[in-house]
């Protein structure tokens, strides 16, 4: 009798009721099941059609949300929210046009649907995002031709699109929602370009039987891969090769004169000079053996090793380590933390990029570079980070010239008589160590005690002198340690000419070109360890002559915490 009675009680209408009740306390695959219960009543019951479609969106699944929402419509062609729910689902899919057709549609049949113009709004938002370059652009062709390609040769990316930021600079977005594990992107082994091919190539087999000495070899095999390739008249890689940013002028070895003066005082002049004599060294040597390599100029070769280190991948193929090039891979922008990871896949014969957190529709795909500080991000990727808690300052640690032990501290160090410790703002990272280790034995005027601080040096696989092994020897030595962090960043400070605040200042101006905007990011990078050290130094030399509960009061919570508590505190005690 009962069964009976609740039988009564199904109808289209009551599940209708359930299904909504579900669907507000957000319990959408209830919903779905109640509505599609009651579809089963009634199939063609339009508020039960658009309210599955409903729940369908609130479960991406969008396709079947235009399934319902389509029957809706050809039921009741005056079901306006019929509309409403296709232009919401084909935007979630990104496919805008469409989104906007139906938005005119339902509000053909009432102009004043506030759902509707609150959603017309937002589709027309985003369509003058996706067309900041306009679409009949050449570079949009390039990348047309680019995705093409890959397609027919296997490729899979169904839920990325590339937008342009500008003409030069563009990113990868998802063109709907991406859960957490999917796999975004795949790219058939058949379109990596890799080291073993470059060497295979005529120019790459004389460098290799010329066993060249090159400082860059990855990157020069490479670099000639593409040179030979773009050199051809036709080029099974075109489609690649013509994506390939054709300006480098943000990358720091092509900085003008003026935008260099303004790193005037910064030790990433130096590394940036380097660079600049480390690829033509490069260059130089392949000449030399491969003479026919002079029909590519040292300008293209050096713009093409700039395309190498900001888009090479270290992979693993069939077991064995190479280097190369993923078309689409190389799309995606650098942030950290990591958003995305790839690796190349044996069992999908291809390179792939995974999600490692679900992403939402219509945000930037990111990748992570890793954790660099911003002089290897600048010279090698053209880019800054802002903010950047990995950033370095060259400090340049030089024995005496009038140190009395002079001969004995050389020797301990395999004859140099300088080293470089590039130091962060972070106590505890090992180079903080080495660095002050290394000014301890630099300060030593007691050499008697050089035995024991080489035998704490010894390790069994590795013999000779580890600054980091040096520990604090004397209140006295510590002091002229400090006294000689002190001198270092005060000197860095003074050789450029504006100071950390002037910077911030320079910082808010609008009128900074790409180039110089990176400058300064850099300098104030640069400036804001100097600072930190000086701080530091300045600190540590007051409390040298404190009594331990003070120095413990002055540890506790800051950025020095370690060193004072470890090293400070053992030398008043002693
Ligand atoms: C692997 S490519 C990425 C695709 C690149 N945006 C493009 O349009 O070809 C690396 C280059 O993208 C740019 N880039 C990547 N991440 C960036 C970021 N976080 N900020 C600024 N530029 C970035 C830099 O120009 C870098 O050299």
């Amino acid at each position: 009798m009962g069964g009976k009675s609740k039988k009564k009680r199904d109808t289209p209408e009551s599940f209708k009721e359930k299904g909504n009740s579900a669907f507000n306390m957000h319990d959408f695959s209830r919903a779905l099941e109640l509505y599609t219960k009651g579809l089963e009543l009634d199939p063609a019951h339009v508020i039960l059609l658009t309210n599955r479609a409903s729940a369908y969106i609130e479960l991406r699944r969008y396709e079947d949300a235009i399934t319902d929402s389509a029957k809706a419509i050809e039921t009741d062609p005056n079901w306006i929210k019929g509309y409403y729910r296709m232009a919401v689902a084909h935007r979630e899919l990104s496919r805008f046009q469409e989104a906007i057709d139906y938005v005119h549609r339902g509000l053909a049949i009432n102009p004043e649907f506030t759902e509707l113009l609150a959603l017309k709004k937002e589709i027309e938002a985003d369509m003058e995002i996706e067309t900041a370059l306009p679409l009949d652009h050449p570079e949009r062709k390039k990348f047309e031709n680019l995705f093409n390609w890959l397609i027919e040769g296997g490729a899979k990316f169904p839920k990325i699109k590339l937008r342009f930021y500008s003409k030069d600079y563009r990113g990868v977005h998802s063109t709907t929602f991406i859960a957490k594990n999917e796999c975004i992107v795949v790219i058939p082994r058949s379109h990596i370009i890799t080291l073993e091919m470059a060497k295979a190539t005529p120019i790459g087999q004389k460098m290799v039987a010329a066993n060249l000495n090159l400082l860059s070899p990855k990157h020069s095999f490479l670099s000639s891969f593409i040179l030979q390739e773009k050199a051809k008249e036709e080029s099974w890689w075109k489609p690649y090769l013509d994506i390939l940013p054709e300006s480098y002028s943000n990358f720091p070895i092509f900085y003008t004169d003026e935008d260099k003066e303004w790193l005037t005082g910064s030790p990433f002049l130096d590394q940036v000079n380097e660079k600049i004599q480390d690829i033509e060294e490069d260059y130089n040597c392949i000449v030399d053996a491969v003479p026919e390599f002079a029909n590519f100029p040292l300008f293209e070769f050096s713009k093409i090793r700039m395309g190498v280190s900001s888009r090479i991948f270290g992979m693993q193929i069939d077991g064995n380590k190479t280097d190369g090039f993923v078309p689409l891979a190389d799309m995606l922008n650098h942030r950290r933390p990591r958003q995305t990871t790839w690796s190349y896949e044996e069992s999908k014969n291809g390179f792939i990029i995974e999600a490692m957190e679900d992403i939402e529709r219509g945000i930037e795909v990111l990748d992570s570079y890793g954790k660099k500080c911003n002089s290897r991000f600048l010279l090698n990727y053209g880019f800054i980070v802002r903010n950047n808690d990995a950033n370095e300052y060259p400090f340049k640690c030089k024995l005496r010239e009038e140190d009395p032990n002079l001969m004995t501290k050389r020797s301990l160090i395999d004859g140099n008589s300088s080293q470089t410790f590039r130091v962060q703002a972070d106590e505890k990272e090992n180079v903080f160590n080495e660095f002050l280790g290394f000014l301890r034995f630099l300060e030593l005027n007691d050499i008697s005690i050089l035995p024991r601080i080489m035998e704490e040096c010894q390790e069994e696989d590795q013999p000779g002198f580890k600054p980091s092994k040096v520990k604090p020897i004397s209140l006295a030595n510590e002091k002229r340690v400090l006294q000689h962090v002190k001198k270092l960043s005060e000197n860095g400070i003074a050789l450029y000419p504006e100071t950390l605040e002037e910077d911030g200042q320079i910082l808010e101006r609008t009128d900074l070109t790409e180039n110089q905007r990176n400058c300064v990011l850099m300098r104030q990078g640069e400036k804001q360890i100097l600072h930190w050290y000086l701080k530091f130094a300045d600190l540590a030399l007051a409390l040298l002559d404190a009594d331990r509960k003070e120095v413990k009061k002055a540890a506790k919570g800051s950025p020095y915490e370690s060193y004072l508590t470890h090293c400070i505190i053992p030398l008043i005690g002693k």
